[in-house]
């Protein structure tokens, strides 16, 4: 098994083999800005041959319970190997070392999900006989692969985001053409070593690393590709939509979750799972809190418990075990964070906490006297930022939520089961987490947005619908 050590050249993973390109990209240490390792940058002709080499593995078989075994063996060797995934995690995304081990916990789980998933895959009885003229007949579904999936995934959360392409896509009998993002690439390599390791059969997984508009292009062109499961920013995800034709596609993108908080909430536990979920991954999480909407006679006792449980977290080396919050994925985002805040400033808000950035690093910031259309509110942060409004009522609130162009989950904490039964109807989302932040995900529950936050499910199960074509068989007896 391959470790990060600085200077390692990773190749491209195509039919089994590692090939190593002429032309190398680097792969730079998040926290100190130094280049870690290279890696190979895919040409046209390796992702026609990564696709050739999936079609033509989707043609051997590869029962549903080897595919178990295989998923379940690789999810093994990613628990014995949490350590060293994590700490390559800690230096490619600058993600906290704790946090980083979480995230290869939950990865393993989502093999372990998608392994079971591929045992239960099923169609069903149709009563055609029930037709007129249909007597002496009988049909049944059965679910088949797609065939050939493209899986693009983002650089937040790279090992578990693939798994939760390659698990379900594997488990569901397909051949996965994997291009992760190329800011965090190691791990997706590591992971590929690993599913050979545990004996996916040679061109079930491909892995092509570079330039993300180039092989996104060269993807699209190629007919052989079934279908494209993306994770990613929503200009990207429209742009696949557009250039896919009627081939399928499932889009999980943006958000600027909402959460509220309503008088009759437990504060404490409303302030401690606020604080702790819009800064994990230095916010850089999709269902990380954007905006909060308290009730406005808690506004004052809500901020000040949020202050002061954000003021402890520790900003600083992801390596260190005691660091709460890492650097962002580029200096140029965490500049970019600066400039919202800064505008929403100039605008009339004001900072109640943080605001500073040293390089890479943005501390947490909460700002209040907000309004909807400030950057920090309309648009997508993606960074350490929380925003806190007030509202009065439940009406006002639910339409201020709704009032995005996004929807992926927003968060609600109330004691009020007839405020939370009205959310859950009324608020424009792929899911309502009731005393809880919008920022609450287990691997097995499906998870997707409406809206410009995509379409599609994950979440093992959900995501083998999309990755499957149903097909009936009727029987002339
Ligand atoms: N809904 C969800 O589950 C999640 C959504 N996201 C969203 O992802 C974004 C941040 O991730 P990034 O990696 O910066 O997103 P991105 O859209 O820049 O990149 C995502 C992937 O697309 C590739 N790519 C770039 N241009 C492409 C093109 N023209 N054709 C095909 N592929 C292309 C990249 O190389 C990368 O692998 C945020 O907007 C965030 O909300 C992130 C994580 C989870
Ligand atoms: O959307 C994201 O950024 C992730 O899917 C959230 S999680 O899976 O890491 O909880």
């Amino acid at each position: 098994m391959t470790t990060l050590t600085t200077g390692k050249q990773y190749g491209l993973f195509i039919n089994g083999k590692w090939e190593q390109t002429a032309e190398m990209m680097e792969v730079l240490n998040k926290y100190n800005q130094e280049v870690t390792a290279h890696i190979s940058v895919a040409e046209k002709e390796h992702v026609d041959a990564a696709v050739q080499g999936a079609k033509e593995a989707v043609k051997a078989p590869f029962s549903p319970y080897a595919r178990y075994e295989v998923l379940m063996k690789a999810a093994q060797l990613l628990v014995e190997r949490c350590e060293e995934f994590a700490q390559v995690l800690a230096l490619e995304v600058g993600k906290p070392i704790r946090e980083s081990r979480g995230e290869i916990e939950r990865a393993a789980q989502t093999l372990v999900i998608s392994a079971e998933e591929a045992k239960r895959i099923h169609g069903e009885g149709i009563p055609v006989e029930a037709a007129p003229g249909s007597e002496n007949r009988m049909a049944f579904t059965v679910r088949v692969p797609v065939g050939v999936i493209a899986a693009i995934t983002p650089f937040n959360v790279p090992v578990n985001l693939v798994c939760h392409k390659i698990g379900p896509a594997l488990a569901a009998g397909n051949s996965v053409v994997l291009k992760p993002a190329e800011v965090t690439p190691i791990c997706a390599l590591m992971l590929a070593e690993l599913m050979e390791e545990a004996g996916l059969p040679k061109g079930r997984l491909q892995v092509l690393t570079g330039g993300g508009a180039e092989i996104g292009e060269w993807l699209l062109e190629n007919k052989d590709v079934n279908m494209f499961t993306f994770t990613g920013s929503p200009r990207v995800g429209e742009y696949i939509r557009s250039k896919a034709g009627l081939r399928k596609v499932a889009l999980e993108l943006g958000n600027n979750s909402a959460t509220i908080v309503h008088n009759d909430a437990n504060l404490e536990q409303a302030a401690s799972l606020i604080a702790q979920k819009s800064f994990n991954n230095a916010g850089q999480v999709c269902i990380s809190v954007q905006r909060v909407y308290v009730q406005e006679d808690i506004f004052a006792s809500f901020i000040a418990l949020l202050k002061q449980k954000t003021e402890k977290l520790v900003v600083g080396d992801p390596s260190d075990e005691s660091t709460d919050i890492g650097p962002m994925i580029r200096i140029g985002e965490a500049e970019r964070v600066e400039s919202w805040v800064n505008e929403a400033v100039e605008q009339g808000a004001t900072i109640a906490l943080g605001g500073k950035r040293n390089g890479a690093l943005y501390e947490p910031t909460i700002l209040t006297h907000v309004n909807d259309d400030m950057k920090v509110c309309r648009q997508e942060v993606f960074g350490p930022v929380v925003s806190v409004a007030t509202y009065k009522e439940k009406d006002e609130v639910i339409a201020k939520v709704n009032d995005s162009d996004y929807g992926l989950q927003a968060g609600l904490f109330t004691n009020d089961l007839q405020f939370a039964m009205k959310a859950s109807r009324e608020i424009e989302v792929g899911g309502l987490i009731v005393n809880d932040a919008s920022a609450y995900r287990v691997d097995h529950m499906p998870y997707g947005g409406v809206k410009n936050s995509g379409n599609g499910k994950e979440g093992p199960k959900y995501a083998i619908e999309e990755m499957t074509e149903e097909r009936i068989i009727v029987l002339n007896l």
